[in-house]
Protein backbone atom coordinates (compact mmCIF):
# COMPACT_ATOMS: atom_id res chain seq x y z
CA UNK A 1 0.00 0.00 0.00
CA UNK A 2 1.03 3.24 -0.50
CA UNK A 3 2.06 5.74 1.83
CA UNK A 4 -0.38 8.05 0.64
CA UNK A 5 -3.03 5.37 0.41
CA UNK A 6 -2.84 4.73 3.93
CA UNK A 7 -2.36 8.32 5.21
CA UNK A 8 -5.23 8.79 3.23
CA UNK A 9 -7.19 5.69 4.96
CA UNK A 10 -5.77 6.81 8.42
CA UNK A 11 -7.30 10.17 8.01
CA UNK A 12 -10.49 8.82 7.54
CA UNK A 13 -10.33 5.90 10.17
CA UNK A 14 -8.69 7.86 12.78
CA UNK A 15 -8.91 9.51 16.03
CA UNK A 16 -12.93 8.33 15.02
CA UNK A 17 -14.74 7.04 12.22
CA UNK A 18 -15.61 9.86 9.32
CA UNK A 19 -15.32 13.15 8.93
CA UNK A 20 -17.87 15.20 10.97
CA UNK A 21 -20.05 15.18 14.19
CA UNK A 22 -22.84 16.94 15.65
CA UNK A 23 -21.89 19.97 18.05
CA UNK A 24 -24.46 21.93 21.11
CA UNK A 25 -24.83 25.02 20.48
CA UNK A 26 -27.03 25.43 24.03
CA UNK A 27 -25.90 24.46 27.71
CA UNK A 28 -27.31 21.32 28.69
CA UNK A 29 -25.47 20.84 32.30
CA UNK A 30 -28.10 21.39 34.77
CA UNK A 31 -32.17 20.62 35.46
CA UNK A 32 -32.83 23.63 34.32
CA UNK A 33 -31.06 23.00 30.80
CA UNK A 34 -33.07 20.45 29.93
CA UNK A 35 -36.75 21.78 31.36
CA UNK A 36 -35.48 24.61 28.57
CA UNK A 37 -34.18 22.26 25.75
CA UNK A 38 -36.92 19.13 26.18
CA UNK A 39 -39.92 19.14 27.96
CA UNK A 40 -41.42 21.67 28.87
CA UNK A 41 -39.60 24.58 27.42
CA UNK A 42 -39.38 22.65 23.72
CA UNK A 43 -43.41 23.05 23.72
CA UNK A 44 -42.88 26.79 23.08
CA UNK A 45 -40.99 26.94 20.05
CA UNK A 46 -43.20 24.03 18.71
CA UNK A 47 -46.66 26.33 19.18
CA UNK A 48 -44.48 29.73 17.80
CA UNK A 49 -43.76 27.49 14.58
CA UNK A 50 -47.46 26.16 14.69
CA UNK A 51 -48.57 29.80 14.32
CA UNK A 52 -45.75 31.09 12.52
CA UNK A 53 -43.90 28.91 10.03
CA UNK A 54 -41.09 31.37 9.64
CA UNK A 55 -40.06 31.01 13.03
CA UNK A 56 -38.82 28.12 12.66
CA UNK A 57 -35.84 30.00 11.27
CA UNK A 58 -35.82 31.61 14.49
CA UNK A 59 -35.46 28.83 16.87
CA UNK A 60 -34.06 25.72 15.32
CA UNK A 61 -30.83 25.45 13.32
CA UNK A 62 -32.89 25.03 9.74
CA UNK A 63 -31.42 28.18 8.46
CA UNK A 64 -27.87 27.22 8.75
CA UNK A 65 -28.22 24.09 7.89
CA UNK A 66 -27.62 22.15 4.20
CA UNK A 67 -28.34 19.03 3.54
CA UNK A 68 -25.76 17.06 1.02
CA UNK A 69 -27.76 14.30 -1.03
CA UNK A 70 -26.79 11.20 -3.34
CA UNK A 71 -27.18 7.82 -4.34
CA UNK A 72 -23.82 7.13 -5.70
CA UNK A 73 -24.13 7.07 -9.22
CA UNK A 74 -21.04 9.12 -10.50
CA UNK A 75 -18.53 9.52 -7.62
CA UNK A 76 -15.73 12.35 -8.50
CA UNK A 77 -15.00 10.13 -11.71
CA UNK A 78 -14.68 6.79 -9.98
CA UNK A 79 -18.08 6.24 -11.22
CA UNK A 80 -21.41 4.28 -10.05
CA UNK A 81 -19.80 2.78 -6.73
CA UNK A 82 -23.44 3.34 -4.51
CA UNK A 83 -24.75 5.27 -2.29
CA UNK A 84 -22.12 3.99 0.56
CA UNK A 85 -19.51 4.36 -1.39
CA UNK A 86 -20.12 8.53 -1.63
CA UNK A 87 -20.41 9.08 1.76
CA UNK A 88 -16.39 9.97 2.45
CA UNK A 89 -17.06 12.90 -0.56
CA UNK A 90 -20.65 13.66 0.76
CA UNK A 91 -19.02 14.15 4.76
CA UNK A 92 -15.99 16.03 2.99
CA UNK A 93 -18.48 18.22 1.18
CA UNK A 94 -19.90 18.73 4.67
CA UNK A 95 -16.60 19.25 6.03
CA UNK A 96 -16.22 21.99 2.72
CA UNK A 97 -19.25 23.74 3.95
CA UNK A 98 -18.65 23.98 7.69
CA UNK A 99 -14.77 24.95 7.11
CA UNK A 100 -15.19 27.41 4.62
CA UNK A 101 -18.47 28.73 5.48
CA UNK A 102 -19.56 28.03 8.50
CA UNK A 103 -22.40 25.76 7.57
CA UNK A 104 -23.55 23.23 8.68
CA UNK A 105 -24.18 19.97 6.96
CA UNK A 106 -25.22 16.52 6.59
CA UNK A 107 -24.74 14.08 4.60
CA UNK A 108 -27.87 11.92 3.37
CA UNK A 109 -27.38 8.53 1.03
CA UNK A 110 -30.34 7.77 -0.98
CA UNK A 111 -30.55 3.99 -1.74
CA UNK A 112 -33.39 4.38 -4.53
CA UNK A 113 -34.83 2.36 -7.40
CA UNK A 114 -36.55 4.62 -9.54
CA UNK A 115 -35.75 8.27 -10.37
CA UNK A 116 -39.16 9.33 -9.16
CA UNK A 117 -38.52 7.29 -5.72
CA UNK A 118 -35.45 9.32 -5.25
CA UNK A 119 -37.23 12.65 -5.98
CA UNK A 120 -40.25 11.61 -3.11
CA UNK A 121 -37.56 10.56 -0.74
CA UNK A 122 -35.83 14.57 -0.93
CA UNK A 123 -39.06 16.20 -1.68
CA UNK A 124 -40.68 14.46 1.72
CA UNK A 125 -37.42 15.81 3.78
CA UNK A 126 -36.18 18.85 2.02
CA UNK A 127 -38.02 21.57 5.04
CA UNK A 128 -35.60 19.93 7.36
CA UNK A 129 -32.89 22.29 5.62
CA UNK A 130 -31.77 25.79 5.05
CA UNK A 131 -30.66 24.24 1.43
CA UNK A 132 -29.85 20.69 -0.38
CA UNK A 133 -26.64 20.57 -2.25
CA UNK A 134 -27.58 17.25 -4.67
CA UNK A 135 -23.92 16.00 -5.31
CA UNK A 136 -22.54 12.89 -7.50
CA UNK A 137 -25.68 12.01 -9.73
CA UNK A 138 -25.03 10.94 -13.14
CA UNK A 139 -26.77 12.52 -16.22
CA UNK A 140 -28.93 12.26 -16.95
CA UNK A 141 -31.39 11.56 -14.13
CA UNK A 142 -29.78 14.38 -12.52
CA UNK A 143 -31.56 16.61 -14.77
CA UNK A 144 -34.60 15.63 -14.21
CA UNK A 145 -34.04 15.45 -10.38
CA UNK A 146 -33.29 18.89 -9.92
CA UNK A 147 -35.61 20.24 -12.00
CA UNK A 148 -38.45 18.04 -10.27
CA UNK A 149 -36.87 19.37 -6.64
CA UNK A 150 -36.63 23.24 -7.45
CA UNK A 151 -40.46 22.57 -8.45
CA UNK A 152 -41.57 20.48 -5.12
CA UNK A 153 -39.22 22.45 -2.57
CA UNK A 154 -39.34 26.42 -1.24
CA UNK A 155 -35.77 26.41 -0.46
CA UNK A 156 -32.35 26.55 -2.79
CA UNK A 157 -31.69 23.12 -4.36
CA UNK A 158 -28.54 23.15 -6.22
CA UNK A 159 -27.06 20.36 -7.62
CA UNK A 160 -23.20 21.11 -7.11
CA UNK A 161 -21.56 19.04 -9.86
CA UNK A 162 -23.79 21.05 -12.50
CA UNK A 163 -23.30 24.82 -11.29
CA UNK A 164 -20.78 24.88 -8.93
CA UNK A 165 -18.38 23.11 -10.99
CA UNK A 166 -19.59 25.67 -14.13
CA UNK A 167 -19.54 28.46 -12.26
CA UNK A 168 -16.08 27.87 -10.83
CA UNK A 169 -15.27 26.58 -14.68
CA UNK A 170 -16.55 29.66 -15.96
CA UNK A 171 -14.73 31.99 -13.43
CA UNK A 172 -11.37 30.70 -14.42
CA UNK A 173 -11.98 30.74 -18.49
CA UNK A 174 -12.84 34.22 -18.43
CA UNK A 175 -9.21 35.32 -16.17
CA UNK A 176 -7.24 32.30 -18.76
CA UNK A 177 -8.79 33.86 -22.03
CA UNK A 178 -8.15 37.37 -20.44
CA UNK A 179 -3.99 36.25 -20.01
CA UNK A 180 -3.47 34.64 -23.01
CA UNK A 181 -5.38 37.31 -25.32
CA UNK A 182 -8.05 35.21 -26.23
CA UNK A 183 -11.88 36.22 -26.44
CA UNK A 184 -14.56 34.05 -25.39
CA UNK A 185 -16.91 35.13 -28.13
CA UNK A 186 -14.03 33.77 -30.65
CA UNK A 187 -13.02 30.30 -28.72
CA UNK A 188 -13.06 27.45 -30.45
CA UNK A 189 -13.50 24.86 -27.24
CA UNK A 190 -13.71 21.13 -26.90
CA UNK A 191 -15.67 19.57 -23.94
CA UNK A 192 -14.83 16.08 -23.17
CA UNK A 193 -17.44 14.74 -21.25
CA UNK A 194 -21.12 14.97 -21.86
CA UNK A 195 -22.56 14.73 -18.43
CA UNK A 196 -23.78 16.70 -15.21
CA UNK A 197 -20.76 18.89 -15.10
CA UNK A 198 -20.22 19.20 -19.04
CA UNK A 199 -23.77 20.76 -20.20
CA UNK A 200 -24.19 22.93 -17.19
CA UNK A 201 -20.35 24.00 -18.29
CA UNK A 202 -21.08 24.70 -21.63
CA UNK A 203 -24.63 26.62 -20.92
CA UNK A 204 -23.16 28.60 -18.28
CA UNK A 205 -19.74 29.43 -20.85
CA UNK A 206 -22.57 30.20 -23.69
CA UNK A 207 -24.00 33.06 -21.19
CA UNK A 208 -20.54 34.27 -20.87
CA UNK A 209 -20.56 35.15 -24.33
CA UNK A 210 -19.04 31.58 -25.71
CA UNK A 211 -20.48 30.77 -28.71
CA UNK A 212 -22.74 27.11 -29.05
CA UNK A 213 -21.43 26.51 -32.83
CA UNK A 214 -17.89 26.81 -31.31
CA UNK A 215 -18.20 24.06 -28.88
CA UNK A 216 -17.47 20.81 -29.84
CA UNK A 217 -18.58 18.43 -26.94
CA UNK A 218 -17.67 14.49 -26.63
CA UNK A 219 -18.95 11.96 -24.89
CA UNK A 220 -17.60 8.04 -24.42
CA UNK A 221 -19.04 7.28 -27.71
CA UNK A 222 -16.99 10.27 -29.44
CA UNK A 223 -17.98 13.77 -31.03
CA UNK A 224 -21.72 14.51 -30.85
CA UNK A 225 -22.73 15.59 -34.15
CA UNK A 226 -26.24 16.00 -35.81
CA UNK A 227 -26.57 12.54 -37.53
CA UNK A 228 -26.16 10.60 -34.30
CA UNK A 229 -29.20 8.45 -32.89
CA UNK A 230 -28.32 7.58 -29.41
CA UNK A 231 -28.46 11.28 -28.35
CA UNK A 232 -30.19 12.28 -25.01
CA UNK A 233 -32.35 15.55 -25.14
CA UNK A 234 -29.31 17.31 -23.27
CA UNK A 235 -26.79 16.05 -25.65
CA UNK A 236 -29.05 17.15 -28.53
CA UNK A 237 -28.29 21.01 -27.55
CA UNK A 238 -24.73 20.45 -28.60
CA UNK A 239 -24.84 18.57 -31.60
CA UNK A 240 -22.52 19.75 -33.97
CA UNK A 241 -23.63 19.47 -37.95
CA UNK A 242 -20.31 18.36 -38.58
CA UNK A 243 -18.06 15.74 -40.43
CA UNK A 244 -15.12 15.61 -37.26
CA UNK A 245 -15.87 12.09 -35.42
CA UNK A 246 -12.35 12.23 -33.20
CA UNK A 247 -11.18 14.06 -30.28
CA UNK A 248 -8.20 14.60 -32.60
CA UNK A 249 -10.27 16.33 -35.42
CA UNK A 250 -12.02 18.65 -33.32
CA UNK A 251 -9.13 19.51 -30.73
CA UNK A 252 -6.55 20.89 -33.92
CA UNK A 253 -6.70 24.42 -33.44
CA UNK A 254 -8.69 24.58 -30.65
CA UNK A 255 -8.02 27.30 -27.96
CA UNK A 256 -9.65 25.50 -25.12
CA UNK A 257 -9.94 21.92 -23.88
CA UNK A 258 -12.36 21.22 -20.89
CA UNK A 259 -12.21 17.72 -19.33
CA UNK A 260 -15.08 16.41 -17.49
CA UNK A 261 -15.32 13.36 -18.18
CA UNK A 262 -12.35 10.85 -16.65
CA UNK A 263 -8.59 9.92 -16.38
CA UNK A 264 -5.55 10.28 -19.28
CA UNK A 265 -7.90 11.10 -22.04
CA UNK A 266 -6.15 13.50 -23.30
CA UNK A 267 -2.52 12.71 -24.90
CA UNK A 268 0.61 14.88 -25.04
CA UNK A 269 0.19 14.36 -29.18
CA UNK A 270 -3.46 15.57 -28.91
CA UNK A 271 -2.63 18.81 -27.12
CA UNK A 272 0.26 19.72 -29.48
CA UNK A 273 -2.61 19.90 -31.79
CA UNK A 274 -4.27 22.81 -30.03
CA UNK A 275 -3.79 26.90 -31.31
CA UNK A 276 -1.21 28.77 -29.93
CA UNK A 277 -1.33 29.47 -26.06
CA UNK A 278 -4.27 26.62 -25.73
CA UNK A 279 -6.06 26.35 -22.08
CA UNK A 280 -6.54 23.53 -20.60
CA UNK A 281 -8.84 22.36 -17.71
CA UNK A 282 -8.59 18.87 -16.50
CA UNK A 283 -11.06 18.36 -14.16
CA UNK A 284 -11.66 15.27 -13.36
CA UNK A 285 -11.09 14.15 -10.15
CA UNK A 286 -9.08 12.52 -8.67
CA UNK A 287 -7.48 12.06 -11.67
CA UNK A 288 -7.54 14.38 -14.55
CA UNK A 289 -7.63 13.98 -17.89
CA UNK A 290 -4.22 14.55 -18.61
CA UNK A 291 -1.80 15.07 -15.66
CA UNK A 292 -0.12 18.68 -15.62
CA UNK A 293 3.50 17.34 -15.47
CA UNK A 294 2.44 15.88 -19.01
CA UNK A 295 0.85 18.50 -20.25
CA UNK A 296 3.56 21.18 -19.25
CA UNK A 297 6.43 19.54 -20.97
CA UNK A 298 4.68 18.79 -23.94
CA UNK A 299 3.47 22.53 -24.55
CA UNK A 300 5.09 26.11 -22.68
CA UNK A 301 2.33 28.65 -23.90
CA UNK A 302 -0.05 26.68 -21.96
CA UNK A 303 -2.69 27.66 -19.13
CA UNK A 304 -3.12 24.28 -17.33
CA UNK A 305 -5.66 23.57 -13.96
CA UNK A 306 -6.84 20.71 -12.67
CA UNK A 307 -9.56 19.78 -10.08
CA UNK A 308 -6.58 18.94 -7.56
CA UNK A 309 -5.57 20.96 -4.91
CA UNK A 310 -1.53 19.72 -5.57
CA UNK A 311 -1.03 21.76 -8.76
CA UNK A 312 -1.76 25.64 -9.21
CA UNK A 313 -4.83 26.86 -10.98
CA UNK A 314 -7.62 24.40 -8.92
CA UNK A 315 -10.58 24.12 -11.08
CA UNK A 316 -12.99 22.79 -8.76
CA UNK A 317 -16.60 23.46 -7.53
CA UNK A 318 -15.15 23.56 -3.78
CA UNK A 319 -14.54 27.32 -4.72
CA UNK A 320 -18.62 27.87 -5.09
CA UNK A 321 -20.63 25.92 -3.29
CA UNK A 322 -19.65 26.51 0.27
CA UNK A 323 -19.95 30.45 -0.45
CA UNK A 324 -23.25 30.24 -3.12
CA UNK A 325 -25.13 28.43 0.15
CA UNK A 326 -24.15 30.85 2.48
CA UNK A 327 -25.24 33.79 0.42
CA UNK A 328 -28.39 32.30 -0.60
CA UNK A 329 -29.40 31.45 3.15
CA UNK A 330 -28.50 34.37 4.69
CA UNK A 331 -30.85 35.92 2.52
CA UNK A 332 -33.48 33.02 2.42
CA UNK A 333 -33.52 32.50 -0.89
CA UNK A 334 -36.32 30.53 -1.95
CA UNK A 335 -33.85 29.31 -5.22
CA UNK A 336 -30.56 29.41 -6.74
CA UNK A 337 -30.64 31.39 -9.82
CA UNK A 338 -28.71 32.54 -13.25
CA UNK A 339 -28.44 36.10 -11.55
CA UNK A 340 -26.84 34.28 -8.50
CA UNK A 341 -24.95 32.06 -10.63
CA UNK A 342 -23.18 35.06 -12.71
CA UNK A 343 -22.68 36.98 -9.35
CA UNK A 344 -21.02 34.20 -8.02
CA UNK A 345 -19.00 33.29 -11.39
CA UNK A 346 -17.79 37.68 -11.46
CA UNK A 347 -17.16 37.16 -7.89
CA UNK A 348 -14.72 34.94 -8.22
CA UNK A 349 -12.69 36.21 -11.27
CA UNK A 350 -12.53 39.65 -10.37
CA UNK A 351 -11.00 38.30 -6.37
CA UNK A 352 -8.16 36.75 -8.66
CA UNK A 353 -7.00 39.98 -10.17
CA UNK A 354 -6.14 41.14 -6.44
CA UNK A 355 -2.99 41.07 -4.86
CA UNK A 356 -2.91 38.12 -2.72
CA UNK A 357 -2.91 38.10 1.30
CA UNK A 358 0.16 36.48 3.38
CA UNK A 359 -2.16 33.70 5.05
CA UNK A 360 -2.75 32.72 1.56
CA UNK A 361 0.88 32.20 0.68
CA UNK A 362 1.61 30.04 3.67
CA UNK A 363 -1.44 27.76 3.12
CA UNK A 364 -0.14 27.48 0.13
CA UNK A 365 3.36 27.11 0.50
CA UNK A 366 4.40 29.35 -1.83
CA UNK A 367 6.39 32.90 -1.66
CA UNK A 368 4.50 34.70 -4.10
CA UNK A 369 1.32 34.68 -6.06
CA UNK A 370 -0.07 36.81 -8.62
CA UNK A 371 -2.67 36.86 -11.13
CA UNK A 372 -1.02 35.45 -14.24
CA UNK A 373 -0.68 31.68 -15.75
CA UNK A 374 -0.37 29.80 -12.70
CA UNK A 375 -2.52 31.96 -10.48
CA UNK A 376 -6.17 32.18 -12.80
CA UNK A 377 -8.29 31.54 -9.76
CA UNK A 378 -8.48 32.09 -5.86
CA UNK A 379 -7.05 29.89 -3.44
CA UNK A 380 -10.19 27.48 -1.37
CA UNK A 381 -8.45 28.83 1.50
CA UNK A 382 -8.24 32.34 0.57
CA UNK A 383 -10.47 34.04 3.82
CA UNK A 384 -11.69 36.86 1.54
CA UNK A 385 -14.05 34.16 -0.54
CA UNK A 386 -16.61 33.90 1.63
CA UNK A 387 -17.37 37.42 2.06
CA UNK A 388 -16.94 38.12 -1.46
CA UNK A 389 -18.73 35.90 -3.12
CA UNK A 390 -21.72 35.22 -0.55
CA UNK A 391 -22.40 38.94 -0.47
CA UNK A 392 -22.60 39.22 -4.59
CA UNK A 393 -24.78 36.80 -4.30
CA UNK A 394 -27.31 37.33 -1.27
CA UNK A 395 -27.23 40.82 -3.32
CA UNK A 396 -28.31 39.35 -6.84
CA UNK A 397 -30.50 37.44 -4.80
CA UNK A 398 -32.18 40.25 -3.30
CA UNK A 399 -32.15 42.19 -6.56
CA UNK A 400 -34.03 39.08 -8.92
CA UNK A 401 -36.46 38.82 -6.26
CA UNK A 402 -35.85 35.69 -4.62
CA UNK A 403 -35.21 36.31 -1.66
CA UNK A 404 -37.24 36.11 1.32
CA UNK A 405 -35.58 38.94 3.65
CA UNK A 406 -33.41 41.71 3.22
CA UNK A 407 -29.60 41.77 3.09
CA UNK A 408 -28.28 41.45 6.71
CA UNK A 409 -27.34 45.18 7.91
CA UNK A 410 -23.52 45.56 6.85
CA UNK A 411 -23.41 41.94 5.26
CA UNK A 412 -19.94 41.04 4.57
CA UNK A 413 -19.43 44.58 3.27
CA UNK A 414 -15.52 44.87 4.24
CA UNK A 415 -16.19 41.41 1.27
CA UNK A 416 -14.60 39.01 3.94
N1 LIG B 1 -13.26 19.72 -10.75
C1 LIG B 1 -14.52 19.77 -10.39
O1 LIG B 1 -14.95 20.66 -9.67
C2 LIG B 1 -15.47 18.74 -10.86
C3 LIG B 1 -15.07 17.67 -11.62
N2 LIG B 1 -15.97 16.76 -12.05
C4 LIG B 1 -15.45 15.61 -12.76
O2 LIG B 1 -16.10 15.50 -14.01
C5 LIG B 1 -16.26 14.12 -14.34
C6 LIG B 1 -17.72 13.86 -14.74
O3 LIG B 1 -18.58 14.11 -13.64
P1 LIG B 1 -20.16 14.22 -13.89
O4 LIG B 1 -20.44 15.12 -15.02
O5 LIG B 1 -20.75 14.48 -12.56
O6 LIG B 1 -20.49 12.72 -14.32
P2 LIG B 1 -21.57 12.13 -15.36
O7 LIG B 1 -21.63 10.68 -15.07
O8 LIG B 1 -22.81 12.93 -15.34
O9 LIG B 1 -20.87 12.36 -16.78
C7 LIG B 1 -19.72 11.71 -17.18
C8 LIG B 1 -19.50 11.99 -18.65
O10 LIG B 1 -18.19 11.58 -19.01
C9 LIG B 1 -18.29 10.91 -20.26
N3 LIG B 1 -17.19 9.99 -20.48
C10 LIG B 1 -16.87 8.89 -19.79
N4 LIG B 1 -15.82 8.27 -20.37
C11 LIG B 1 -15.51 9.00 -21.47
C12 LIG B 1 -14.57 8.86 -22.51
N5 LIG B 1 -13.72 7.82 -22.56
N6 LIG B 1 -14.52 9.81 -23.49
C13 LIG B 1 -15.38 10.85 -23.47
N7 LIG B 1 -16.31 11.02 -22.51
C14 LIG B 1 -16.38 10.09 -21.54
C15 LIG B 1 -19.62 10.17 -20.17
O11 LIG B 1 -20.00 9.78 -21.48
P3 LIG B 1 -21.42 9.03 -21.77
O12 LIG B 1 -22.44 10.14 -21.72
O13 LIG B 1 -21.22 8.45 -23.12
O14 LIG B 1 -21.61 8.01 -20.68
C16 LIG B 1 -20.49 11.25 -19.55
O15 LIG B 1 -21.00 12.11 -20.53
C17 LIG B 1 -15.78 13.34 -13.11
O16 LIG B 1 -14.46 12.91 -13.38
C18 LIG B 1 -15.76 14.34 -12.00
O17 LIG B 1 -14.74 14.10 -11.06
C19 LIG B 1 -17.30 16.86 -11.77
C20 LIG B 1 -17.77 17.89 -11.02
C21 LIG B 1 -16.86 18.88 -10.45
C1 LIG C 1 -15.34 17.97 -7.26
C2 LIG C 1 -16.53 17.15 -7.52
O1 LIG C 1 -17.62 17.48 -7.07
C3 LIG C 1 -16.41 15.99 -8.35
O2 LIG C 1 -15.33 15.70 -8.88
O3 LIG C 1 -17.43 15.28 -8.52
MG1 LIG D 1 -19.11 15.97 -7.28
Amino acid sequence: MTDFRQQALDYHALPVPGKISIELTKPAETVRDLALAYSPGVAEPVRAIAENPDDVYKYTAKGNLVAVISNGTAILGLGNLGPMASKPVMEGKALLFKRFAGLDSIDIEVTHRTTQDFINTVASIANTFGGINLEDIKAPECFEIEKALIERCDIPVFHDDQHGTAIVTSAGLLNALAIQGKSIEKAQIVCMGAGAAAIACMELLIQCGAQREHIYMLDSKGVIHTRRTDLNEYKMLFANNTDKRTLQEVITGADVFVGVSGPNLLSADDLRLMADKPIVFACSNPDPEIHPDIANSARDDLIMATGRSDYPNQVNNVLCFPFIFRGALDVRASAINDDMKLAAVHALKDLAREPVPESVLTAASVSALSFGKDYIIPKPMDPRLCGRVARAVAIAAVESGVARIDLPENYFVEGG
